[in-house]
């Protein structure tokens, strides 16, 4: 029996988690092509998928029901109404033109619900487009290792294209042009997997952006939003007019956070290792502040602050004080493991949680704080900037009873 999806908080513990283990279309990333696919160097796939396998492992291992994307979407699409929506959201007419999105169209809609999912994640390159009859301006035009329907390299960061709150599913607007189609995956996914297609969703056709890894269910009724390169300021207020709404939260603290590639996301910045402590970038710790987002009367929001996020949180947790591991870090270790995700921890349960191990410095001053840390490797995994967070959407946590 299996229970139902339902997720409020950051650390209670984890039951069953969606992931993406990577596949072909890593093989797509080339040197001319990796900025833009959002990776920084080109990942050896064979080892990346070791590395994800040991990731699942070390979940399976404590008790977490892992579900994978692409057997997931392979489901949903057995569903006819779901397999012509794929073919739609992925074959772009603007870029093939009619007679190429015509007769691609065709071809995919005769594959199994198996390839259709592979297509729809690893791309379709022009060499690879089905022969048709007649000449085509397009198909000669383009050189053939460009490609006629993207690949998805993003997909294994499963955090950021969709977010569970209370028993709904957020869909994600994805900011970054190279991710905009994974929402269309995972709306499909939640429509028409026998498991999900009954599940309410929140934040419901929005388009301003929101991506999961800056949303953070700090405790139940506390939800905060990162705002930065990837979540505007606009996605956060929708995100939260939304869920005060549909009463999944009383408090969204708004936090803003630089807009730079390393700090990308609020998980970036800092994850939540236990009911009442984070780990934080140092040199985050005493800038981060929060605006304050509760209902007001009517559908009105009523804005406060900015104060320091640590005051704000604790306020809206109801606890008395929240800890910050001492990572006690010297600035340059700190900002090299902040970089290699050193603070983007995935917890299983309060106190445990999934760090890389390339991060010595950061995992040891957690398991001196009492945080066990399940270290796992990263060095492929890592080469598209994220961590165990960001690759794992959880589905269904434990509740959490705070003290
Ligand atoms: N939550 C996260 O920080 N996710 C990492 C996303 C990495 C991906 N290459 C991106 O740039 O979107």
């Amino acid at each position: 029996m299996t229970s139902r999806p339902r997720v409020d908080s950051e650390v209670g513990p984890l039951r069953t988690v969606l992931l993406h283990r990577p596949g072909e279309e890593l093989k797509r990333l080339t040197p001319r092509n990796n900025d833009q696919l959002l990776f920084d160097s080109i990942p050896w796939v064979d080892r990346a998928q070791q590395e994800h396998d040991s990731f699942a492992e070390v979940l399976r291992s404590r008790g977490v029901e892992v579900l994978l994307l692409a057997e997931v979407l392979t489901t949903a699409l057995a569903d006819s109404r779901a397999h012509a929506a794929g073919i739609r959201a992925a074959v772009d007419g603007r870029r093939l033109g009619d007679n190429l999105a015509d007769s691609l169209s065709s071809h995919l809609s005769g594959v199994d619900a198996a390839t259709l999912a592979h297509v729809l994640i690893s791309g379709v390159t022009f060499e690879e487009l089905p022969a048709a009859e007649g000449a085509s301006l397009v198909r000669k035009m383009h050189h053939p290792h460009d490609f006629a329907v993207d690949p998805l390299p993003n997909l294994l960061f499963t955090r950021d294209s969709s977010v569970w709150i209370g028993d709904r599913v957020a869909i994600s607007s994805l900011a970054m042009p190279a991710r905009r189609r994974e929402t269309a995956l995972l709306d499909l996914i939640y429509a028409y997997h026998p498991r999900f297609r009954h599940a309410a969703r929140a934040y419901g056709a929005h388009s301003a952006p929101v991506e999961g890894g800056d949303v953070m269910l700090l405790a139940p009724g506390v939800l905060a939003v990162g705002i930065g390169e990837r979540t505007s300021p606009a996605g956060a207020e929708s995100l939260a007019r939304s869920v005060f709404a549909d009463h999944l939260v009383h408090t969204v603290l708004a936090v803003p956070i630089a807009q730079a590639r390393a700090t990308m996301h609020l998980d970036t910045v800092c994850t939540m290792v236990d009911r009442d402590a984070f780990v934080m970038y140092p040199l985050a710790r005493d800038s981060l502040v929060a605006y304050t987002l509760r209902p007001g009367h009517d559908g009105s929001l009523r804005v406060d602050g900015p104060e320091p996020f640590l005051h704000a949180a604790a306020e809206a947790m109801g606890v008395e004080k929240l800890r910050v591991i001492d990572t006690g870090l010297d600035p340059v270790t700190a900002e090299r493991e902040q970089w290699d995700d050193g603070n983007n921890t995935l917890a299983l349960a309060p106190g445990v949680v999934v760090g890389y191990e390339r991060n010595v410095e950061t995992n040891a001053r957690l398991e001196d704080a009492g945080i066990e840390v399940l270290a796992i490797a990263g060095s492929e995994l890592g080469s598209g900037r994220g961590g165990p967070r960001c690759m794992s959407c959880p589905i269904f946590r434990d509740s959490l009873d705070l003290p």
